[in-house]
């Protein structure tokens, strides 16, 4: 199954299963959260308009070149009073202009004349220097809309905005299990044929960024019984997220109590990494089984799982970037699937990691994201290609 139709079957079921329960957290602990309703400005914003510059602020209006004895001093916190006819006002960058002024000088444009008035230097222009009331936004518009997720500029614009509290989805709750019987937890020695699981950190960190409570279930023992059993005490989350045992090895037994305790509806993609990824049901609960091989999980997790999860949270933005560069390889054998190389920038060229084995999660390490080479294709240097930044992705 291509790439698209997989995603598009993935979104639909999430969209068919949205986490809609809420709770209201302080601004402090909203980052990677998502919006259960939109944000509306309390205010117009700027409330009132105000000076974009440190200098004086004066009528054009009437206003014939002479140099205008001040009235008042207005700093930024403070109220003034109306502007009386004939003066201008001394006033800092973001100041509220007083009533009467429609424009602000700055300050290395003026004279200052031994008879403490002002000489403006230069041509004025009615507005200049000020920022309007409401430029930004007007009362009771909405600003971030429901399904944003919160990462520091949209905290940020919620704090430009007043709110406190904000109501957002509840976490997603995710059981990560790793399956495999040649894994070992990092800190261990290993025995003979055994590895570290490197699959288990990689997504409950990642799980975390993404505002997921994680359900650390460890190490599945490549048994069917056993894998039948883990399904079953894993009910009551939102989505069981399992690597390994999704291929057609003997020992890989997720396909299969899927197949036959449950509900298989996705199985094998035209990517590459990530072919055997799959996705069914167990019981009540979604099940994304995605390859063991390091960098299939890594793949399988940013293009799949992560939109995936988003989309039940009620996001509509879940697709990655992809950017349009110059391809710095040649790729001289078109594959049947669909490839995501590790790749870095070097100028305005994606150059790739040597060795795009599956099993080398160095190269993701080494990356700055992943080149798309469509199924069918071959590459001469300098081709456009996509590439899909990962730090976006992250978090
Ligand atoms: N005859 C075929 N063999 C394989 C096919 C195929 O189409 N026909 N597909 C290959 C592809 S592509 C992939 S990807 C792998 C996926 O296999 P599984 O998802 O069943 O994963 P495992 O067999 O359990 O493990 C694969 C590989 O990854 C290592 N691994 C597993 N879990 C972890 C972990 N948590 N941390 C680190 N490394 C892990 C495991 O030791 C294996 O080396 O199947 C191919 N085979
Ligand atoms: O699809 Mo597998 O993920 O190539 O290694
Ligand atoms: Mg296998």
């Amino acid at each position: 199954m291509p790439l698209e139709q997989a995603l598009q079957r993935l979104l639909e079921a999430a969209a068919a299963e949205p986490i809609q329960a809420c709770e209201t957290v302080s601004l402090a602990d909203g980052a990677g959260r998502v919006l259960a309703a939109g944000l509306q400005a309390t205010s117009d914003l700027p409330p009132w308009p105000n000076s974009a510059m440190d200098g004086y602020a004066l009528a054009t209006q009437g206003w014939a070149g002479q140099a205008l004895p001040i009235s008042q001093r207005v700093f930024a916190g403070t109220a003034p009073g109306p502007l009386q006819p004939g003066t201008c006002a001394r006033i800092f960058t973001g100041a509220p202009v007083p009533d009467g002024a429609d424009c602000v000088e700055m300050q290395e444009n003026v004279t200052l004349l031994a008879d403490g008035r002002v000489q403006f230097d230069q041509p004025l222009t009615p507005g200049q220097n000020i920022r309007p009331q409401g430029q930004e936004t007007r009362l009771g518009e909405t600003v971030l809309p429901a399904g944003t997720r919160l990462g520091p500029i949209e905290l940020g614009l919620a704090a430009t905005l007043g709110h406190g509290q904000l109501r957002v989805r509840r976490r997603p709750k995710v059981a990560v299990l790793s399956t495999g019987d040649e894994l070992v937890e990092p800190g261990q020695a290993l025995g003979p044929g055994q590895i570290y699981n490197s699959n288990r950190r990689l997504l409950i960190s990642w799980l975390q960024r993404l505002g997921c409570e994680v359900i650390d279930v460890g190490i599945l023992a490549d048994d069917l019984a056993l894998t039948r059993q883990c399904l079953e005490a894993c009910q009551q989350v939102d989505l069981i997220l399992s690597t390994g045992g999704v291929s057609v090895g003997e020992a890989d037994f997720l396909g299969q109590a899927l197949r036959e305790g449950g509900e298989l509806s996705l199985w094998k993609l035209a990517i590459k990494p990530g072919k055997p990824l799959t996705f069914g049901r167990y019981l009540q609960v979604p099940v994304l089984g995605l390859p063991g091989n390091p960098a299939s999980t890594l793949v399988t997790f940013a293009l799949l799982a992560r939109p995936y999860l988003l989309r039940r949270l009620g996001c509509q933005q879940v697709a990655p970037l992809r950017l349009a560069v110059a391809a710095g390889f040649d790729w001289p054998v078109a594959g049947s699937r669909r490839e995501f190389l590790r790749a870095r920038l070097e100028g305005d060229r994606a150059v790739i990691y040597p060795n795009q084995s599956s099993g080398v999660l160095r190269s993701a390490a080494w990356a700055q994201g992943l080149v798309e080479v469509p199924e069918g294709t071959t590459l001469r240097v300098g081709d456009s290609v996509r590439f899909i930044p990962l730090s976006e992705l992250l978090g």
